[in-house]
């Protein structure tokens, strides 16, 4: 797109914003249609964006580093450009030398959604293992069965020109036969199943961990079962084993925990206004129900099948009532949630993932990690709250973070369908514009947009 209508298409981005976010109801036909419109000039991706970005210093894709000097391993060079990356973001740069450096060092990561940490600690694990050894030398644990899956497919893109490199999912599901030693050098799964082949079933000798990696470890650590079960794991290691910790949003508490357990770590944290990203417009829409609220997604359904849009919802049974009622109206909507077998859950994903349905309705199962690229809108039906009722932050943040990877653009839309709602996008609002420059957020509590672009000048 020329700059000049690629200017006038922000224009009209922002006066459409203006009209939504200031009561534009969405029963209101012109509020529709800007929002229509707004949805669709989102849509618009500028091919040289991400060099662009990787070129602004205040960009989490910056960088002054090639991969080069970033002394990785020929065969993994090959992995990485034969993924289509010309530079490192700045989290690769700045937590891969520190990852690499001997002896070991530990790491406690932050940085914000679809930046990269995972091909940073893929190809740090990568980088570590002696391809000789055959037995496990590196342990990862990511909170759910679908980004488990989906690292180990990065471990074997990455990995693809180190053959001698052997993965091994322990997942639900996957059944080894007792007694057995695994020869793969690289174990990725979900707690559980990792603390059972660790301990239980002796499939892993611990002892011989050299790294272990904890993704989304703020969820990692706070959650109750996986704290357990990843604390069990951490206790079996040898002492001198390296711990790498990542996540695009770390509560303070749960911070502090983490530089508890983690022994003399290295640090990268972001300030609380640089948690949010740039590119990923924010919106909302007034509505009076829920049923209101279905009107208004089918309402922009046709905007929001151009590219491809993920829907959250609180409850599984919201999600199944949502996916069944945008069926009943002719579309085809795709549903994930936490009660479907595990097998039948990476199937769905595979399909969005392959475009083979535009819309996957789903709850917080789905709200991190997962990486497709196509997703350029995010719709929370019901905003994310903590079990008291309370705004859930983090979870705001992980979820809109599937649009907008790497640098692409992307939109969020809020459905506030009551008092009670609009108080929780307020205040997810204030704590993300806290920090900046409050007065003026303040005046413009009801512009999640205006904030945004407040807080990160
Ligand atoms: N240096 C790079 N150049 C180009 N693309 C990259 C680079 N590093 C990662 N990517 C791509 O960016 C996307 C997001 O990366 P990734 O999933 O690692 O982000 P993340 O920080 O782990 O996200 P999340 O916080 O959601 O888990 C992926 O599709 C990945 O292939």
């Amino acid at each position: 797109m020329a700059t000049d209508s690629w200017a006038q298409a922000v224009d009209e981005q922002e006066a459409a914003a203006e009209s939504v976010n200031h009561g534009g109801r969405f029963d209101d036909k012109a509020a529709q249609s800007l929002l229509n419109k707004l949805i669709r000039n989102n849509l618009v991706n500028n091919t040289n964006q991400v060099e662009v970005l990787q070129r602004d210093p205040n960009s989490p894709l910056y960088s002054v580093k090639s991969f080069e000097e970033l002394r990785l391993k020929p065969q993994l060079l090959q992995g990485v450009y034969g993924l289509g990356f010309n530079r490192p973001s700045k989290i690769q740069e700045t937590a891969l030398p520190m990852m690499l450096a001997e002896p070991p060092q530990n790491l406690i990561a932050q940085s914000q959604s679809g930046t990269g940490k995972t091909a940073a600690f893929v190809l740090a694990m990568l980088s570590h293992v002696d391809p000789n050894k055959r037995y496990p030398q590196c342990l990862c644990v990511s909170p759910t069965y679908e980004l488990a899956l989906q690292t180990g497919k990065v471990i074997e893109l990455m990995g693809k020109h180190y053959p001698e490199v052997r993965l091994v999912y322990a997942i639900r599901g996957n059944k080894l036969q007792r007694g057995m030693k695994l020869e793969e050098q690289i174990v990725i799964g979900t707690p559980g199943t990792m603390l059972d082949w660790c301990g239980k079933f002796k499939f892993i000798d611990p002892k011989k961990i050299m790294v272990f990696v904890l993704d989304e470890a703020d969820v990692m650590i706070a959650t109750q079962g996986h704290q357990d079960q990843s604390i069990r794991i951490q206790r079996m290691l040898p002492k001198n084993c390296q711990m790498l910790l990542f996540s695009a949003t770390f509560e303070e508490t749960v911070w502090n925990f983490a530089q508890r357990i983690v022994p003399e770590p290295n640090i990268i944290k972001l300030k609380r206004e640089e948690e949010t990203l740039d590119t990923i417009k924010q919106y909302y829409v007034l509505c009076n129900s829920r049923e209101e609220k279905f009107q208004a997604l089918c309402n922009i359904y046709g905007a929001i099948t151009i590219a491809q849009a993920m829907i959250f919802c609180h409850t599984r049974k919201t999600a199944g009532w949502l996916a069944g009622e945008l069926s009943r109206e002719g579309h085809q909507v795709a549903l994930l949630s936490g009660e479907m077998q595990v097998e039948q859950r990476a199937a769905v994903i595979d399909r969005f993932r392959d475009g083979k349905e535009k819309v996957l309705v789903t709850t917080n199962v789905c709200a991190r990690g997962i990486d497709v690229e196509q997703v350029s809108v995010v719709i929370n039906f019901d905003l994310p709250v903590d079990k008291d009722g309370n705004p859930d932050n983090e979870t705001y943040l992980h979820r809109i973070g599937r649009t907008g990877r790497f640098g692409k653009r992307g939109l969020a839309i809020n459905m506030v369908d009551s008092k009670m709602s609009m108080n929780i996008l307020n205040r997810i609002q204030e704590h993300f514009s806290k920090s900046a420059v409050t007065t003026h957020a303040r005046t413009h509590t009801h512009n999640l947009l205006y904030t945004q672009t407040v807080a990160s000048s």
